[in-house]
């Protein structure tokens, strides 16, 4: 028997006006599982990735992270809808890392780090310093707790950004193409930091452009087009020897 998956999307649909971002998407992620999810502009991957912490709220399907119905709670064998602040607290199990690091710029790399754990979840302010050093020294930058934000080059400040979100103890971490906003000599590191997490055993869905991060990384990578999941399977499968025409064609303009 297979574990009950860490992260269950079914059957997800999300239109904007008349047009159909997602068109039915179905996909089980276990716990420790890294999953990338690759394709071109427009083809839901993002407002996918924004459905499972209900950034963004599905027209219909459902999500389950960790046992939640994500955007409801059960009470007297019925199922009730959350409101935005319940929402809110539903979504500390899942942290999100997004293209634009938005970190407080008025706060140090160590107070952005520790405001989460402190204001938000109440933890004690010198457990969550103590906590925040250790993430600093994990993502290589312990010598910048007092760095504000504009004296960080992007790498730095979108390790910063990784740094604070695994600083709430997330069960699941959510990556939107987290390199994409960077100069290119920066993706490195980024992506190093990105990698040592998915070794620890981090749950991950990540969204990228990055192939060889998904060659490298990926437990299981998954294309989608037009709205929907075309093709799923290990990286070496879905990136060297894509069954589908769709996929070839993606692969093909993007390795030229
Ligand atoms: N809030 C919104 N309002 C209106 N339309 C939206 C909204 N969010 C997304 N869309 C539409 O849905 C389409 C799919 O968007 P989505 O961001 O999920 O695609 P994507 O695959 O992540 O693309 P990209 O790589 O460009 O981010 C977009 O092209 C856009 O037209």
């Amino acid at each position: 028997m297979s574990a009950v998956p860490l992260v269950s999307i079914v059957d997800v649909r999300k239109s904007f006006g008349d047009f159909h971002a997602l068109r039915g998407v179905s996909l089980d992620v276990q716990a420790g599982e890294v999953l990338c999810i690759i394709g071109a502009s427009g083809s839901g991957k993002t407002t996918l990735l924004r459905c499972v912490n209900q950034l963004v709220r599905p027209d219909a399907g459902a999500i389950w992270v960790d046992g939640d119905l994500t955007g409801y709670r059960l009470g007297e064998g019925r199922l009730y809808p959350l409101s935005e602040r319940e929402i809110a607290r539903q979504r500390l199990h899942t942290g999100m890392v997004f293209q634009r690091f938005n970190l407080f710029a008025h706060m140090t790399a160590l107070e952005n780090i520790i405001e989460g754990p402190v204001r938000v979840q109440g933890r004690r302010r010198a457990e969550a310093v103590e906590e925040a050093r250790a993430l600093l020294a994990r993502v290589g930058l312990a010598d910048k707790e007092r760095s504000f934000p504009a004296n960080l080059s992007g790498g730095q400040q979108q390790r910063v950004a990784i740094a604070r979100a695994l600083a709430m103890r997330p069960k699941l971490m959510l990556f939107d193409e987290p390199t994409s906003a960077l100069d290119p000599e920066l993706v490195g590191e980024v992506l190093a930091a990105m990698k040592e997490l998915a070794r620890s055993g981090m749950t991950m869905i990540v969204v990228t452009h990055e192939l060889g991060f998904a060659r490298e990384v990926a437990d299981r990578v998954v294309f989608m087009d037009g709205g929907a999941i075309v093709e799923s399977g290990t990286a070496e499968e879905v990136l060297g020897n894509p069954r589908e025409a769709r996929t070839r064609a993606f692969l093909n303009a993007v390795l030229s």
